[in-house]
């Protein structure tokens, strides 16, 4: 099996790319990081530090890499099997051209394989939005043969893989929690179902995508915003926190009723899911910062993404949300000196006030009531920063 992994990064190197690595596949991976991608190319491996429950080294080996705006990311795509990726979904939009280019060349070859694409990206049906950019850069009389030969398989990914503080001063070393979750859709392949083990498949892909984005993210989100209001590092310190834990709680309980209302999952079930997530939160030997994981807030406070959705979701069902318009209130209040988003919006806060940001922000115009609420926190929040 052929694999090409874009995005060589924390996800890519340390969960995705490892999957496929372990499954035998002949990996390439693919980035526009030229340090990174020749010092893959040279070493040819990497370790792997599992590091909590079963904690473990494990070693990758035998894996290439190349430029992904090079002639050669062309060639490969038109050759391989299965194409993933862990960019960032801001970057889709950028490989969709060479991923085009490459199915281009494939069709011009005669290699009518299957070929399956699957975008590994903390976003909804993230594949599918992949996917309407690689068709618009590719000829609408290939776009036919594309649906039939082209499975683009949306999923869901769950590991926390923070930047490694390399003790050895190894750049591709990496380091994982023990826990791990790919889910696929199953309805989405084209051809076989591809052997990787520690990739599941469900033909009920929304519930999982929906469980993991507003549960573990939105309380991830909220831990990271929430903590840097308090002024600790790391998401360790701030869910150890008692006053932040029960925020965060509160609102993957408050999400968490709309997902039960929604899929009708096992209330109990999802109660444990909760718990398993706090205790990921709090594990000791990831040196994971809230500055990392608040980044492009933008993003996070988009309407479709881990905390307007399940906000609007408890509108939809008559739920309580006081501990979600907290966290939102706390996004806002992220700032960072790296991030462009939030640079953006402290901008748009000055500029705009908060009423005119929040509605902008994430697309709450037709809620007035529920804007004066965030409003209302938010400038709490400030008063007493
Ligand atoms: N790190 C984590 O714990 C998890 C991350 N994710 C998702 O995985 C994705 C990647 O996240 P991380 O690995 O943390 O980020 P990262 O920043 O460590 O890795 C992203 C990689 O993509 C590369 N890249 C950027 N533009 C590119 C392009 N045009 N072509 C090829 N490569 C390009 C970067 O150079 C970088 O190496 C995001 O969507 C994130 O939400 C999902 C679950 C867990
Ligand atoms: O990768 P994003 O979407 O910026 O968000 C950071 C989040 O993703 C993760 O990296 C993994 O799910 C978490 O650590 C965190 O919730």
């Amino acid at each position: 099996m052929k694999a090409i992994h874009f995005g060589a990064g924390n996800i890519g190197r340390g969960f995705i790319g490892k999957l496929l690595a372990d499954a035998q596949a002949e990996l390439t991976f693919a980035d526009v990081n030229q340090p990174l991608v020749d010092q893959l190319a040279h070493q040819q491996s990497y370790q792997v530090n599992v590091v909590g429950e079963n904690a473990r080294v494990e070693q990758v080996n035998r894996v290439s890499a190349i430029h992904s705006n090079s002639p050669d990311a062309i060639q490969q795509i038109a050759q391989a099997d299965i194409i993933t990726t862990a960019v960032g979904p801001q970057v889709l939009s950028k490989i969709a051209n060479t991923l085009a280019q490459g199915l281009i060349v494939r069709y011009n070859s005669g290699n009518h394989q299957p070929m399956n694409i699957i975008a590994c990206e903390n976003m909804v049906r993230g594949t599918s939005q992949l996917k309407q950019h690689v068709l618009l850069a590719i000829p609408a009389e290939l776009h036919a043969w594309v649906e039939e030969h082209i499975g683009f398989v949306d999923s869901a990914v769950d590991r926390i893989v923070p930047p490694s503080a390399a003790a050895n001063d190894d750049p591709l070393e990496v380091t994982v929690e023990t826990f791990s979750e790919w889910i696929v859709d199953s309805t989405q392949f084209k051809g076989q179902l591809p052997q990787i083990a520690g990739m599941e498949s469900t033909a009920n892909l929304m519930a999982y995508v929906e469980r993991k984005l507003f549960t573990l993210n939105t309380g991830h989100a909220i831990a990271a915003y929430l903590g840097q209001l308090a002024g600790y590092q790391t998401i360790r310190e701030a869910i150890l926190d008692p006053a932040i834990r029960d925020v965060v709680k509160g609102a993957m309980e408050e999400s968490g009723a709309v997902l039960i209302k929604r899929y009708s999952f096992d209330p109990e079930q999802h109660s444990a899911y909760i718990e398993k997530i706090l205790g990921r939160f709090e594990n000791p030997y990831l040196h994971d910062d809230v500055e990392r994981v608040g980044r492009q807030p933008l993003r996070k406070l988009s309407e479709n993404d881990r905390l307007i959705k399940p906000l609007r979701g408890t509108l939809e069902y008559g739920l309580p949300n006081n501990n979600l318009l907290m966290g939102i209130a706390a996004a806002l209040s992220y700032r960072s000196h790296q991030d462009p988003q939030a640079q953006e919006m402290a901008y748009l806060l000055n500029e705009k006030g908060i009423t005119h940001t929040v509605k902008q922000v994430c697309g709450l115009e037709d809620q007035p009531e529920l804007v004066a609420q965030i409003a209302n926190v938010y400038n709490a929040m400030q008063r007493q920063a």
